[in-house]
């Protein structure tokens, strides 16, 4: 699995986004430790609030399936720029491990690879709980 195939695989998972307020398109695909794949679409709501993002719609299905070993996930959208998952997502993904690789594309599939660390820096983690945050 390239960063090329699972960018594509994001770009397939977009079609079922269910955007009829903001008609704005994500897809989300998720490679596990072992090579699984799990994709996502974003999921709004009437509320707004209950909206559910594409990163976090894949995570919570790989999670919830039994898998929370990550080795990267691609995000992608309809737009010309890069789609790069917002505050929340990078919190909820930080959760499983900062080492993870995001893999930011456009609609045309053009793409950047971060790891989680440099969008989240100073990220808040059970550390923190435990008193003992790294940074400090
Ligand atoms: O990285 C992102 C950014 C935004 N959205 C969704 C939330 C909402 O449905 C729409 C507009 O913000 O895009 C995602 O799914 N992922
Ligand atoms: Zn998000």
């Amino acid at each position: 699995m390239d960063y090329k195939e699972l960018v594509e695989i994001a770009q397939k998972a977009k079609e079922n986004a269910y955007v009829p307020y903001s008609n704005f398109r994500v897809g989300a695909a998720l490679l596990t430790s072992d090579n699984k794949v799990f994709t996502g679409c974003n999921i709004e709501n009437a509320s707004f609030g209950g909206t559910n993002c594409a990163e976090r719609t894949a995570l919570f299905k790989a999670i919830s399936e039994g898998y929370k070993d990550f080795k990267m996930i691609a995000i992608t959208s309809d737009s010309d720029s890069l789609t790069f998952p917002c505050g929340i997502c990078r919190q909820v993904l930080s959760e499983f491990g900062l080492n993870m690789e995001i893999i930011v594309a456009n609609k045309n599939s053009e793409y950047k690879i971060y790891k989680l660390y440099e969008l989240l820096p100073f990220a808040f983690t059970q550390e923190d709980l435990e008193g003992r945050n790294v940074n400090e």
